[in-house]
């Protein structure tokens, strides 16, 4: 996906995928990673996503990953937080006590200005890149994390129904993108109450990674 398609989505206010309360999966499983309170979190891709005030309100720290300056503009609205905004090469940090978000392309964060990780929390990351994408995105994550456990939600559906994003994702694509460095777990699934966009069954599945 080119970047204009989302920073035209968001313009637009054209984002589907926003749930306000954050996923039900993050509650339901988030213990499975087993981290102490005050670990860092690192959500990719992270648009304006309810599952950072979850998160926050149990008292993890948050760094974030947005394309979209809209989106992370409304999300310290949302959060009733007055960001400190600073430029770091093609990136913009925003940040506020227990949280960074930096604004530009994820390929451009570097880990030295993340910073550490505890563990990386993708809902609808993965799943909104396509296929050319996903390896070197990936690749990226783990880079800069060193590796760390993860919490991945993505979707299954039958792909030729639908173009994405939001694409599918089989359990063969996420042992190819993981098995290497990762132990892989499927936690759940669920089925999307009216299907994806309301056209295509569909189910999300929720994936524990643990570092080999
Ligand atoms: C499907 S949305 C999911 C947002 C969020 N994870 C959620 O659950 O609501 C994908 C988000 O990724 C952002 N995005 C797409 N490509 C990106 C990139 N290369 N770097 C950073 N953010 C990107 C988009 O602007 C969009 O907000």
């Amino acid at each position: 996906m080119e970047e204009k398609f989302w920073l035209d989505k968001w313009e637009r206010n054209d984002i589907g995928f926003h749930e306000e309360m954050g996923n039900p999966m993050l509650a339901k499983y988030f213990q499975k990673l087993s981290l102490a309170r005050g670990s860092r979190l690192l959500l990719p891709l992270c648009g304006k996503t309810g599952d950072i005030a979850w998160l926050k309100s149990r008292e993890y720290a948050i760094a974030g990953v947005e394309l979209s300056e809209i989106a992370v503009q409304q999300l310290f609205e949302a959060l009733g937080l007055t960001p400190r905004i600073k430029v770091i090469n093609e990136l913009k940090r925003y940040s506020a006590e227990n949280i960074d978000v930096f604004v530009g392309d994820i390929l451009a964060l570097k880990a030295q200005v993340l910073g550490p990780v505890d563990a990386i929390y993708d809902r609808a990351a993965l799943v909104a890149l396509p296929e050319d994408m996903r390896s070197q995105y990936t690749q990226h994550l783990m880079a800069i994390t060193k590796i760390a456990p993860q919490l991945l939600i993505a979707f299954e559906y039958e792909q030729s129904q639908l173009a994405g994003p939001p694409f599918s994702i089989s359990s063969e694509q996420v042992f190819d993108y993981y098995l290497a460095d990762y132990h892989l777990k499927m936690l759940g699934s669920r089925d999307i109450p009216g299907g994806l966009k309301g056209l295509v069954p569909a189910r999300e599945v929720a994936w524990l990674l643990s570092r080999r």
